[in-house]
């Protein structure tokens, strides 16, 4: 039987699973506090109950988005676990052997409401991921408008942030796992109904953590499965050490680029609804300062995988080729 710990919000605390990793917790900091302000200049995560960035979302629920959403498509992922692993279609090529981890489908959100009920009796999973668009219905749009926009975007110009890619609306089933992955854009993490648990790692753990080659369908995600963890094959995992936080409704959680994170929906609520605030990174500085960091040495790494797989023209190759460059000669 697995152990388990307990886990605060803030305000409520929560039974989660314990893994192998010691975690430290995410410091939760008024956006008034100077403190949270330079975390968030230093790409450090913070939890920030009180910015009301989706306050106007505070009445969003299931039903409400069904009457209110419209009638445009949503992309729904299904799993027959608890795990949504990511993979990029465009990649599948690459990899021969690939297995889809999960399947994706574009629903109505009524179609989406039915499968969430139909799921459960049939034991599949759903997840809907969607970046929020104009199909949306009017009330969705003052809804969206009423966000605090001010803060955020506040926040853009003093970070130099890039430019908003999009703002992900995820609802998910309890029990839903996002497995350990990072991603190439900074992100403000609203939560708007039902907790989530998450577990970060900076940068640094990426010896830790064993990605996927840039090339694979599982980009940035982590190959090790934190449930079933392989020490013969991954041996640095057992030297990994995190950072985890639970999240409530009006929380939002700084998550710097580059930063690991695995997202698991607390069994509470039945379900739970997210919207995310993805911004590119900052511009890369005029001036390179050494020693680069950890941010820096992962771009570089991801820049000479993709060079070295594009040269031999043959993803095949790589394997036997990075290991014939390092094997007995940097080991
Ligand atoms: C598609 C985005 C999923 C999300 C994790 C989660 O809420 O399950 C995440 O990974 C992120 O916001 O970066
Ligand atoms: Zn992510």
């Amino acid at each position: 039987m697995s152990q388990t710990t307990r886990l605060t919000d803030g305000r409520k605390s929560f039974e989660v699973k314990k893994y192998t990793f010691a975690t430290e917790v995410i410091p939760r900091l008024s956006c008034h506090d100077p403190e949270c302000e330079e975390r968030i200049a230093n790409g450090l995560p913070v939890v920030i109950p009180d910015v009301n960035l989706v306050a106007s979302a505070r009445h969003w629920n299931i039903d409400y988005l069904h009457d209110n959403i419209g009638d445009g498509k949503f992309m729904t992922y299904f799993s027959s676990s608890k795990k949504f692993k990511y993979y990029d279609d465009k990649k599948c090529p690459n990899v021969k052997s690939f297995k889809k981890p999960m399947e994706q489908e574009e629903l109505t959100f009524d179609d989406f409401v039915q499968k969430i009920n139909k799921g459960k009796s049939k034991g599949q999973r759903c997840y809907l991921q969607q970046t929020l668009n104009e199909t949306v219905g009017k009330n969705i749009v003052s809804d969206f408008l009423g966000f605090n926009w001010n803060w955020v975007t506040a926040q853009q110009k003093k970070n130099s942030f890039g430019p908003l890619t999009n703002n992900m609306l995820l609802i998910g089933q309890e029990g839903n796992i996002t497995p350990v992955h990072y991603d190439e854009q900074e992100n403000f993490f609203a939560q708007v109904y039902g907790y989530k648990r998450f577990i970060l790692f900076p940068p640094e753990e990426f010896p830790n953590l064993y990605p996927h080659p840039t090339y694979h369908p599982c980009d940035r995600q982590s190959q090790v499965d934190f449930d079933n963890a392989d020490f013969e094959k991954f041996p640095k995992f057992r030297n990994a050490t995190g950072f985890e936080t639970i999240v409530g409704p009006g929380d939002v959680l700084y998550i710097p680029i580059y930063w690991w994170h695995q997202v698991e929906s607390i069994p509470i609520e039945g379900h739970t609804i997210s919207v995310t605030f993805w911004y590119k990174g900052r511009p890369t500085p005029e001036k390179v300062t050494y020693p680069l960091n950890a941010h820096q040495k992962v771009a570089m790494m991801r820049n000479i995988e993709k060079m070295i797989a594009q040269a031999l023209n043959n993803p095949d190759e790589v394997p036997e080729f990075m290991q014939n460059m390092v094997l007995g000669r940097y080991t």
